[in-house]
């Protein structure tokens, strides 16, 4: 005889028949039916349902309808439709296979079935539930405690340890009835371990588990030990909400006889046109719950975004997620959340268009409700408090529309009644880019979609107030990254040589590095702080990194050709603003600092990728480049952050000899992105020339022309005095102004900006691999052009009489030198070349003239070398570099150094570290 395999997949169980008759237990002839059974075990759960293994007489491919109530009695195999039907019959043997059962039973509800299966228990007998269960299988049991003398008890089946007093001794279990999830709350039962306990301790007692939630397409329970499955088959099974049918299947002959006995008498089986339904529902099954399954997790990730409790076994931090993943293959489709506030759930209920205002679920079609009015309004209030089902829950039953209608329709009514609000850090114009990763990533859709709203009131606060008692008691959220041992780096400011202004309007500009630089340290902590000290511009800030806006970090795209993530070619505006807020918060409202510290911020959080990822650190800058005097000041601080965070992150490892060019660009990329942050829309060749040291021609793309930078190789090292005017200007209305005159004059404008392009031209050939000069001849040249490139910045009128000032000083007899301005001009600074035999009294006297005139000179040269970070060679046995971290014991961190030492010291100091690497 042929006996079920209960494999890890849907077996074959029954012999392929048009009907299983419901006298008597499935017999089977071995032959030609068996081998068909052994090849139909093969076949995985979608096959199987869209293949009804019938053998119509007339070979129809869609199982008839037999809508007969009698039989004449051919072969004696059917007399009344009570008993046996062979449309029932087919869906029977069907649903069989798809459960992996010994047999399987259609009946008329899902209600039917409990019945049936309930009437296996005795008065006296006990039966054990859970206390989340669906409000028809309360009333039913309670109809049996208080009219059938059985005794049920409720517990809490996610715990199987509390069914233990129950078994044995004198008490008398015979049954034991599980769903998992349950519903409405979506705990999870361990049904196998449930099981295993129950039969080592009461053997007769029954393992009975609803399967609504699931359907066997996701969790087959005869195959985790229970003995009877049962499904409301108006739900999954059959999927329309267009037919009321139920389905038990069974694990063996034992528990298939009283039940085939007990359906024949009370006459529950299933109509042939109901039958007909749901085999035709069935065989989508599998299509129509992935489909329904997957939009109920952005529906589940999105309410969680939001702030809500949400249930639903998808999410990863459900309590048993790790449970209903081993005995199921998917989370379903249904899920519930609580608002606190039942006036707010009926709100938001009331208030949605697509979402059908319904009981029941495993339609095609979406449906919302409140269970405690509902499906569950048959347990009494009291009940209901006691067992902890709240009053506001809302239950969500996903179909198969499209995800963004759903997520459309249950936001609107979400804002309508109040449960969130817009979220005001997040820019109105990104729905349309959020729109489009849909296509690619819908779970990365579903969370920038939840960036632009919050929940208003109490929860965050409470999530704050906690956090902050946490805080205080010195235990920490999160498990913290660390970064291992202190990270120094550098960078150096530029100069502009020639084209500046010109280059704005697509002239190519040579710029190079200058030996006065910023120099940084990133020192760990254990505080579970971020700090910055930029104490040139009296700045020392310090956050949790908790409260940072983490949850606005902008959606990480996929990068291919790199193992590393590269920045972001845009700023994310919301979480621009929103770390402009954090600032402010303290008090910082200073252009620059504020700027410092938003562009530290940006990149900290950005380059961690997420709050995991992030660790607790203090960055400490300071500079002795001029600030603000367009020497490229930001772009050395920048580099700074990015080198140090991506050394931090191990992103960029602490090279022995010079980093590779693809670690060279990743910082430049990243020193870029806080540039944009610094400075809105900056050209690049700031941070370019910081990163990588030495002279760039730079040109900017412009017109649909191509721009492009290359680095100036041949380029040697040549003396500068750089002279501060210390007279302020502003870098935007300067530019603005050129432009204006542009307009105005434009034969005029053209014309200089054409020789400047020959100047920059003849520069680029200098100074890279162009034509060779000797020394001397090299130095005149670049006078030459110094010269002449000036002069057209005062035809372009951004000179400035403090400017004027120094080129008369410094070109007037004995000195004779080329000055011009460099940068914005209107102020800021001025180069003057320093050809190799200038004596050095000379030198020093000019230096002294031009302080005396009131500006602030810095003897420098040109074409210094690019971004670097000491190598400390102190490692621990694992060969990883000894931290020296606030508190670690290992003496003073080095950051308390470059705070003591003074803008003018720095220099000098990090000179004494040891030795550094560059780009
Ligand atoms: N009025 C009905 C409610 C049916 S609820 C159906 C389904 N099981 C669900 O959970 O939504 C009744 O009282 O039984």
């Amino acid at each position: 005889m042929f006996r079920p395999q209960y494999n890890e997949d849907p077996s074959s169980p029954t012999e392929s028949s048009l009907a299983t008759s419901i006298f008597e237990s499935p017999s089977h002839s071995v032959s030609d039916a068996d081998k068909r059974a052994a090849q139909i075990a093969k076949w995985r759960f979608s096959t199987l349902a869209a293949n009804v293994d019938t053998k119509d007489q007339y070979g129809a491919s869609s199982t008839p309808i037999y809508q007969t109530a009698t039989f004449k009695g051919v072969n004696g195999e059917y007399d009344y439709t009570r008993s046996g039907n062979p449309t029932r019959g087919g869906l029977e043997s069907h649903l069989a296979r798809l459960y992996g059962a010994y047999s399987a039973f259609a009946l008329s509800t899902g209600m039917t079935c409990l019945d049936m299966i309930l009437r296996l228990v005795k008065p006296g007998e006990t039966v054990l539930a859970g206390d989340d269960i669906y409000g028809g299988t309360n009333r039913l049991l309670t109809y049996l405690s208080t009219h059938g003398g059985v005794d049920v008890r409720h517990l809490d089946t996610t715990r199987p340890e509390l069914l233990l007093p129950h078994l044995g001794g004198g008490n008398k279990v015979t049954m034991v009835l599980l769903e998992s999830p349950t519903n409405p709350l979506l705990k999870i039962a361990d049904l196998g371990e449930i099981a295993a306990l129950v039969k080592s301790r009461a053997p007769n007692a029954l393992i009975v588990v609803d399967n609504t939630m699931m359907s066997p397409y996701l969790q087959r329970p005869l195959h985790l030990g229970a003995d009877i499955v049962y499904d409301s088959g108006t739900k999954y099974l059959s999927g329309h909400h267009d037919v009321m049918a139920g389905v038990i299947a069974v694990k063996d002959e034992a528990v298939h006889k009283p039940i085939a006995f007990m359906i024949n008498s009370v006459g529950s089986g299933l109509a042939p046109f109901d039958s007909f339904l749901l085999l035709r529902g069935v065989k989508t099954i599998s299509l129509r719950m992935d489909r329904q399954m997957a939009t109920a997790q952005l529906v589940a990730d999105y309410l969680d975004a939001l702030g809500f409790l949400v249930h639903y076994p998808g999410l990863k931090h459900h309590p048993k997620r790790d449970v209903h993943y081993k005995q199921a293959t998917g989370a379903g489709a249904v899920l519930s959340f609580v608002t606190d506030d039942k006036a707010l759930s009926e709100r938001i209920v009331g208030g949605t268009r697509l979402w059908g205002i319904s009981v029941s679920f495993g339609a095609v079609n979406s449906l919302i409700s409140m269970p405690c009015m509902m499906s569950h309004a048959s347990i009494s209030a009291a009940v209901r408090a006691e067992r902890g089902l709240p009053e506001n829950l809302i239950r969500l039953c996903v179909g198969i529309e499209d995800p963004r209608d759903l997520i459309d329709d249950l936001e609107a009514a979400l804002l309508s009644s109040g449960a969130i609000i817009h979220n005001l850090s997040y820019s109105p114009q990104n729905p349309t880019k959020v729109e489009a990763i849909f296509d690619t990533d819908p779970s990365k859709w579903i969370l920038e979609r939840a960036k632009a709203f919050r929940r208003p009131g109490e929860e965050s606060a409470m999530a704050r107030l906690v956090q902050g008692v946490k805080r205080s008691l010195g235990m920490s959220a999160t498990e913290r990254k660390k970064v291992e041992g202190e990270v120094v780096v550098s960078a150096p400011g530029k100069v502009i040589l020639f084209g500046e202004h010109a280059v704005v309007h697509g002239v190519t500009a040579i710029a190079t590095s200058v030996n006065l630089r910023c120099y940084a340290a990133l020192t760990p902590r254990s505080d579970d702080k971020v700090a910055l000290e930029v104490p040139d511009l009296g700045l020392e800030m310090a956050w949790d990194i908790d409260s940072l806006p983490w949850h606005l970090l902008p959606i990480q795209v996929e990068q291919s050709g790199s193992s590393r993530r590269l920045a972001d070619k845009d700023l994310d505006a919301p979480l621009l603003e929103a770390l402009e807020e954090v600032v402010k918060a303290g008090n910082v409202n200073v252009k620059s600092a504020l700027g410092a510290a938003v562009a530290w911020l940006y990149l900290y959080m950005t380059i961690a990728g997420s709050e995991a990822e992030a660790f607790s650190a203090t960055f400490t800058a300071s500079s002795n480049l001029p600030i603000s005097a367009g020497l490229g000041s930001s772009a050395a601080y920048s580099t700074c952050i990015a080198s140090a965070l991506l050394i931090a992150h191990q992103s960029v490892p602490t090279p022995s000899s010079s980093f590779t060019a693809e670690e060279t660009n990743l910082i430049d990329g990243w020193a870029f992105l806080s540039e944009k942050v610094l400075h809105g829309n900056p050209s690049g060749i700031d941070n370019a020339v910081s990163v990588r040291g030495g002279a760039v021609a730079f040109t900017r793309a412009i017109g649909g022309r191509a721009g492009g930078l290359e680095m100036l190789s041949g380029f040697e090292s040549v003396r500068l005095l750089l002279t501060n005017t210390l007279v302020g200007r502003d870098t935007k209305t300067l530019v603005a102004g050129v432009g204006k005159l542009r307009e105005e004059e434009p034969e005029m404008v053209e014309g200089v900006m054409r020789s400047i392009q020959a100047i920059s031209d003849e520069a680029r050939g200098l100074l890279g691999a162009g034509e060779v000069l000797d020394r001397q001849r090299l130095i005149e040249r670049l006078e030459a052009l110094i010269k002449e490139n000036h002069s057209h910045l005062v035809t372009l009128r951004v000179s400035h009489p403090s400017l004027e000032t120094i080129v008369a000083a410094t070109s007037r007899s004995p000195y004779n030198l080329s000055t011009k301005l460099t940068g914005a001009g209107g102020g800021g600074c001025a180069v003057t070349l320093i050809p190799d035999d200038f004596d050095q009294a000379s030198l020093e006297e000019l230096i002294e003239v031009l302080r005396r005139d009131g500006f602030e000179p810095h003897l420098t040269s040109l074409g210094g070398k690019g971004a670097g970070v000491l190598r400390n060679e102190e490692k621990d046995g694992a060969g990883r570099v000894v931290g020296k971290g606030e508190d670690e014991g290992v003496g003073m961190p080095l950051r308390a150094g470059l705070r003591g030492v003074g803008r003018e010291g720095v220099g000098k100091w990090a000179e004494g570290l040891g030795e550094w690497v560059f780009t």
